[in-house]
Parts: C-alpha cells; sequence; structure tokens
C-alpha cells in the first residue's frame, strides 16, 4: 500500500513576526526546530520510514526535513529539491506585516488574498527588495509575479505526476517537507477538496500527516500522526 507523509516546516522566522512570507527565504525560529526535531522523533517512535524525500528550495522546509532526518537516523535518503513545493507566491505582500495591512486594507480582504481560491494578492513591484529573479536557484525559471491557490496547483500538481506519484507507484515510501499552501494543493488533490472547501484547511507546523493511499493513489485514510 503506498505511504506518504507530509509535514509543513516548522515555525518560520516571518510566521512568528506575521509577515506575508511566499517565496522569501526566512529560516526557522528556535521553536521551528523544536518543532521539527519533535517531529522526526514522532516518526521515528511510531516506526514510520521512508525511501525517499522531497522538498522545496527555501530553507525552511529543507532544514525541517534534514533536522527531522537526524531524529530518524535518516539523513543519508535521497532528497530531491524543486520549486514547485514552495510556498505560494504572496506577490506584492510580500515582507508585509498581516495585521498591518489588514488594518490599511480591511480584514476582509486579507481574507481574500490569503484564503481566497482564485484571487491572486497584487503583483510584485519591479524593483521590490523581494524581487527572486537574479536568485540563481531559479535561473531559467519564470518565477511568477503573485500566485492564488489555483496557481500554486497549477505548479504542483504537474510536479506530483511527474515525480512523486511515479515513486510511491514503485512502492516506495515518500515524505514530502514543504509549506501551508503547496501542501494545501496536494492535500486538495489527494482527498479530493472542493475549491470553496480547501481554504478553510489550516495545516499546522511540524505535524506529519499521514496518508494511506491506494494502489490509485486515491486516499484512504488521512491523519496527523499525534494523533494515532
Ligand atoms: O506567509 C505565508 O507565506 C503563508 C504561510 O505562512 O501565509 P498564509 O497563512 O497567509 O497562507
Amino acid at each position: 500500500m503506498p505511504h506518504l507523509v507530509l509535514i509543513r516546516h516548522g515555525q518560520s522566522q516571518w510566521n512568528l513576526e506575521n509577515r506575508f512570507t511566499g517565496w522569501w527565504d526566512v529560516d526557522l525560529t528556535d521553536k521551528g526546530i523544536e518543532e521539527a526535531k519533535a517531529a522526526g522523533v514522532l516518526m521515528r517512535e511510531k516506526g514510520i520510514d521512508h525511501d525517499l524525500c522531497f522538498t522545496s528550495v527555501q530553507k525552511r522546509a529543507i532544514r525541517t526535513l534534514y533536522i527531522a532526518q537526524r531524529e530518524m537516523e535518516r539523513l543519508w535518503l535521497p532528497v530531491e529539491k524543486d520549486w514547485r513545493l514552495n510556498e505560494r507566491h504572496y506577490g506584492g505582500l510580500t515582507g508585509l506585516n498581516k495585521a498591518e495591512t489588514a488594518d490599511r486594507h480591511g480584514d476582509e480582504q486579507v481574507h481574500i488574498w490569503r484564503r481566497s481560491f482564485d484571487t491572486p494578492p497584487p503583483p510584485m513591484e519591479a524593483g521590490s527588495k523581494y524581487d527572486l529573479s537574479a536568485d540563481r536557484r531559479y535561473e531559467g525559471i519564470d518565477i511568477p509575479q503573485t500566485e492564488s491557490l489555483k496557481d500554486t496547483i497549477a505548479r504542483v500538481l504537474p510536479y506530483w505526476e511527474e515525480r512523486i506519484a511515479p515513486a510511491l507507484r514503485e512502492g516506495k515510501r515518500v515524505l514530502i517537507s514543504a509549506h501551508g499552501n503547496s501542501l494545501r494543493a496536494l492535500v486538495k488533490h489527494l482527498s479530493a477538496i472542493p475549491d470553496d472547501e480547501i481554504t478553510g484547511l489550516e495545516i499546522p507546523t511540524g505535524q506529519p500527516i499521514v496518508y494511506d493511499l491506494a494502489d490509485d493513489l486515491s486516499a484512504r485514510d488521512r491523519y496527523y500522526l499525534s494523533e494515532r
């Protein structure tokens, strides 16, 4: 039976500071490091094991993966990193404080930007200090100016089909360390959650989510490892 674990990175510096993050590469806080360790200990204690791991090209997800793997004595496992597992690009909101933005534009508008299915935040302005187009890791990639959840799904799912689903079909046990919205994209697909319901799903930091999948990769069960 194909076996998949998803984990959202531990608390990041901008989670702590309540800032829109997206593709900006912030690191984990001390609490985030502890969450990642605890996730690794939990997986080890519950006898969870993997053959192959996937993560984004953002350090909060990469470090979460490595910290958890260290606790599991699995730092030797193969890891594939890909930008398509990155967080949803937050466009012109990147770096802003979420509460201050709500004071300025209203709670409702901020809620739409954060959680509507297909309304993207305003695009990143040219010359923004958060522009990543000169970042070597994105060479040859058409970096989005902004992304809705729908746009995020449109780049996460092809990667899933191309790289992750084939590994699961071969019987590999897979661990994915990624982000709130790239994981929402996967959960929506795997659990067949409708557009208007997926945005209500909040994925906590550092909590392994286990999927038991049927051979056709449809979800038989999904649960937080800490709850079983
Ligand atoms: O800032 C972000 O990139 C994300 C995840 O932390 O925030 P949100 O909860 O608004 O999707």
